[in-house]
């Protein structure tokens, strides 16, 4: 058994291939700030590693150097199954589905919902559909996972019309790494998955947290689209729906979604969407922006704490969550009133589990996210491979 996956996120492109859906990945590699001057593409195999650096205009032009890669190290040979990270499913899909035209006409009928992503996601299915026509390919939805979040949580008060006929609510996103991180929390806690409570702060190029009741998702801060909530990479997160309107004055609808998807967020504070840069330029507006990143990040810890009948565990994932001490130092700063207390030490050493202090009343982990096993998994519970 051999399963492909393509995880293509806002800024970069992940592959990874398995032998085994619970044991780590035989080949993976990531392709990082696709559209930016210079991509650095890093792929690791059984013998050999490759890192370099390329121009990659878009997440096709990055697919194609991926690809060829992966063939010059014989990689793609005998894959059984092929999994996709699909970002948007809508209410078309609760669940993974074997990818045919019909599942593609509704992806791309979902692009508005998520222009920075499904086009991405689509550019993916049609290169490997062209390369392995026979090969059964799966998408895994990063709505999926937040299907549980009840009816009040998920809708807007607007004109009840607006959700009957055009489906607005909140869908919520990057399930497959909040669903992924809820089991392996579970593990290091050793408690069950559906006993276990916890915040699950995925914090990338885009963020999102959830709130995890019992192993399933009730809440989760990105809402229709993945531009509400935390402070991004590019993007703004909450903001008064007032704003646009006075913007709307000024510019056109095209023009408005350009600046809040692709120009706000850390970029349009600081200049540069990758946190490592904010952190390195320490100076009042990059200092500025941390804290408004932390202070956005604790409004949510408070709200999802108060939904919880119990809180086990805060989890740190992705990029930022994974690797920078600074801002998970921060984010649970002046939160001992809620039982979260960091320890500095752990903090600074640990990559993966606890770094709470002795005295802290709930646990503070750091997971590895890992979206592309999840997706793998679900890729072959669907085929059956
Ligand atoms: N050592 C680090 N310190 C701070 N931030 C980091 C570090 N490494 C990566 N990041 C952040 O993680 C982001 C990428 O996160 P990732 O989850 O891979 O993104 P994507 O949303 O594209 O999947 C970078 O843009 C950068 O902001
Ligand atoms: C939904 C989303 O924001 O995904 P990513 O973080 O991969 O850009
Ligand atoms: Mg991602």
């Amino acid at each position: 058994m051999s399963i492909l996956v393509i995880n293509s996120g806002s800024s970069s492109l992940k592959i990874k291939i398995f032998s085994d859906i619970d044991t780590p990945a035989i080949v993976h590699g990531n392709l990082e700030k696709i559209g930016e001057e210079h991509s650095a593409l890093h792929c690791q195999f059984a013998q050999n590693k490759i890192d370099k650096q390329i121009t990659c205009a878009d997440h096709r032009e990055g697919l194609e150097q991926f690809f060829t890669v992966l063939k010059d190290n014989n990689a793609l040979v005998d894959i059984t199954a092929i999994g996709h990270r699909v970002v948007h499913g809508g209410e078309d899909f609760s669940q993974p589905v074997k990818i045919d035209d019909n599942v593609i006409a509704t992806i791309e009928k979902n692009i508005p919902l998520a222009p920075l992503h499904n086009p991405a996601n689509l550019k993916g299915i049609e290169a490997t559909m062209y390369m392995f026509p026979d090969v059964p390919q799966v998408a895994v939805f990063d709505t999926a996972f937040h299907q549980s979040v009840p009816e009040h949580a998920y809708r807007y008060a607007v004109p009840e019309s607006f959700y009957k006929e055009q489906k607005i609510r909140s869908y919520g996103f990057h399930g497959s790494s909040h669903q992924y991180v809820s089991k392996e929390a579970a593990r290091i806690l050793q408690k069950p998955t559906e006993q276990t409570n916890l915040i699950t702060l995925h914090l990338g190029n885009g963020a999102s947290v959830a709130a995890i009741k019992n192993g399933k998702s009730i809440d989760t801060s990105m809402g229709m689209t993945p531009l509400e909530g935390l402070i991004m990479g590019t993007r703004c997160g909450d903001i008064d729906p007032g704003v646009l309107l006075f913007l709307l004055q000024k510019y056109s609808h095209d023009e408005l979604d350009k600046i809040l998807n692709k120009k706000s967020g850390l970029l349009g504070l600081c200049g540069s969407n990758d946190m490592r840069d904010i952190e390195a330029q320490n100076t009042e507006q990059s200092r500025l922006t941390i804290k408004m990143v932390v202070h956005r990040i604790q409004k949510y810890i408070g709200s999802f704490y108060a939904q919880l009948p119990e809180l086990d565990a805060v989890v740190f994932t992705a990029g930022i969550g994974e690797n920078s001490k600074l801002i998970r130092k921060l984010c649970c700063e002046n939160l001992a009133h809620l039982g979260i207390e960091l320890c500095d030490e752990k903090n600074n050493n640990v990559t993966c589990g606890e770094i709470q202090s002795s005295q802290s009343k709930v646990k503070i982990l750091v997971i590895p996210t890992n979206e592309e096993m999840e997706i793998a998994r679900q890729t072959y519970t669907l085929i059956n491979v």
